[in-house]
């Protein structure tokens, strides 16, 4: 790589350079009365699986849909892969969505399209003109990316579980080979031994694709498996962005139950048995 090649570094014709892929500046939120984000700030680095924490209710879903472009927000600034993610004209918008998967929590499958047709849509939106052949090895390829079998291609997302659906929502989201991936709490409702294996499977997929993550979780293993620094919401603003163990010893009484209550100290303890 040259010198210069940050600086020179394009994603579709856009100048990325090295920025961050995503800068939250001033970010400012509120439903009617409810002051939700009061000048939130923080920066997703190329390359990182950056882990979102804090209490029920703190926006970090809010926080999330802001930086998609699917929320308004009230001020601040947004620059998303080298764009404005606040504009509203067409290109910007395509290139963002073009260029982000995202995993919702609920897996957002259409339920009435079998798993191979879901992991459609976004090639046929973007790329009509491919042929149905080359669209079903595509599909078939993110499939087994996602770690599921073949014939879960055919199959609709009711006659999956629960984990095979997150999978499923995953090779989706990864259909159009994005840089930029959003997790909503991609482990939530999955058994102990199924979430480590997601945590896992995304870990692989990261660091074999290059991808950056925006990963919204409550899951105390997932930040200590596969974080790379974690940005904690609290007092309506990003209070901390690092990685786990410095965020461990932060004074703030959120943090400290957090990190230090019974849940965090074992998972902590498990981890260090494991190292
Ligand atoms: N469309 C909306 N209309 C009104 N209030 C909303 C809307 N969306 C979110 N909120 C409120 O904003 C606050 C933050 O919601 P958000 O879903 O981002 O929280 P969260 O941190 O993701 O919570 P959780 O961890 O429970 O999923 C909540 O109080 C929620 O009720």
């Amino acid at each position: 790589m040259t010198a210069n090649a940050g600086a020179t570094r394009t994603l579709d014709g856009v100048v990325i350079g090295d920025a961050p892929l995503i800068s939250v500046r001033g970010l400012v939120n509120r439903f009617g009365e409810q002051l939700v984000h009061d000048g939130v700030d923080l920066d997703v680095r190329r390359g990182e699986i950056l882990g979102v924490v804090g209490g029920s209710g703190t926006g970090k879903s809010v926080l999330m849909r802001s930086i998609l472009g699917l929320r308004r927000p009230d001020a601040g600034r947004i620059r998303v892969l080298g764009v404005d993610a606040m504009a509203e004209d067409p290109v910007t918008r395509r290139h963002i969505d073009r260029n982000s998967g995202v995993l919702f929590q609920d897996g957002a499958l259409f339920s009435s399209l079998t798993v191979g047709e879901n992991v459609q849509v976004p090639l046929k939106e973007y790329y009509p003109d491919l042929p149905d052949s080359l669209r079903y090895e595509l599909a078939l390829l993110k499939i087994k990316l996602a770690g599921l079998p073949a014939d879960a291609l055919d199959k609709l997302p009711s006659q999956l579980s629960g984990g095979m659906r997150k999978r499923a929502g995953l090779a989706r989201a990864l259909s159009l080979d994005p840089p930029l991936l959003f997790l909503d709490e991609p482990t939530a409702g999955l058994d102990p031994i199924g979430a480590a294996a997601f945590d896992s499977l995304i870990r692989t997929l990261q660091q074999a694709l290059g991808l950056t993550v925006f990963l919204i979780t409550h899951d105390l293993d997932t930040l200590y498996a596969i974080c790379d620094r974690v940005a904690v919401l609290a007092d309506r603003k990003v209070i901390a962005v690092a990685p786990v163990a410095e965020l461990e010893t932060l004074d703030h009484p959120w943090v400290q139950d957090y990190f230090n209550g019974p849940r965090g100290r074992a998972t902590r303890d498990a981890m260090q048995e494991t190292d």
